[in-house]
């Protein structure tokens, strides 16, 4: 296990270099295997790297291409994550790519479910995992102190689960069963609160912490 942490002069450089990472793990696995499979977060940070991203020298016609976790609002509204990635990923060379949309339309996430478990089984383990997280240290959609948290981080729980205890909308999030077998993990952190928070998750346990349950065998990417 191997936690590795890369400090980048810019975001610039970070967003440059993480896209030639992401690219290289995902053909060096299509160079063996007919898919692969990749798993990106959304928020407010990684716009630029899905531009760079998109553009990549990838057979994306055989990639799949998922969220960690996905907020319950149309794929329109403004705090879609699969908005984010319409926009800045599934673009250019990466429009081949097959979506994987966590968004179903259902009413509510837990309806969605079942159909979604089946959709993402076929693409595990992950091939690439990235992560984010927010100052409060969460990931995906696993929030310190949430209900679902517990839950969702337990080695049994479904690949996939309806996040309800959040304030804003309710969320569906891939659990830690499916995300820590990931065969490449990386997390996306910028900013010195982020830096803070990362550092301070290290000594909390994973319930109050969410990321802290991926701070294995994974690089870190930051930038001021
Ligand atoms: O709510 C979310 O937040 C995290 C972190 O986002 P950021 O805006 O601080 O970059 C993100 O990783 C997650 O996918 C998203 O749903």
């Amino acid at each position: 296990m191997t936690l590795e942490f890369i400090e980048y002069p810019d975001r610039e450089m970070l967003f440059l270099s993480l896209t030639d990472r992401l690219a290289g793990q995902l053909s060096q696995h299509l160079r063996v295997n007919d898919s692969a499979s990749l798993c990106v977060p959304g928020g407010t940070t990684p716009a630029p790297l899905y531009d760079y991203l998109s553009g990549s020298e990838v057979d994306w016609p055989r990639v799949a291409v998922l969220l960690n976790d996905e907020r319950w609002v149309d794929g329109e509204h403004l705090r879609s994550n699969g908005r984010l990635l319409r926009r800045h990923l599934l673009k250019d060379k990466a429009a081949a790519a097959r979506y994987i949309d966590l968004y179903t339309g259902d009413e509510r996430p837990e309806d969605a479910v079942p159909a979604l478990a089946e959709a993402i089984a076929p693409h595990l383990p992950l091939t690439v995992l990235l992560l984010g997280m927010g100052t409060d240290m969460h990931t995906a959609s696993l929030f310190p102190a949430a209900s679902e948290t517990v839950l969702a981080l337990a080695p049994d729980a479904p690949p996939v689960m309806a996040v309800n205890s959040v304030k804003d909308e309710p969320r569906i999030t891939l659990t830690a069963s499916a995300l820590r077998g990931a065969i490449n993990t990386h997390l996306l952190i910028a900013g010195a609160d982020k830096r803070e928070a990362f550092e301070r998750a290290q000594g909390l346990d994973p319930t109050e912490a969410p990321i802290r349950a991926f701070l294995g065998d994974i690089t870190v990417h930051w930038a001021e």
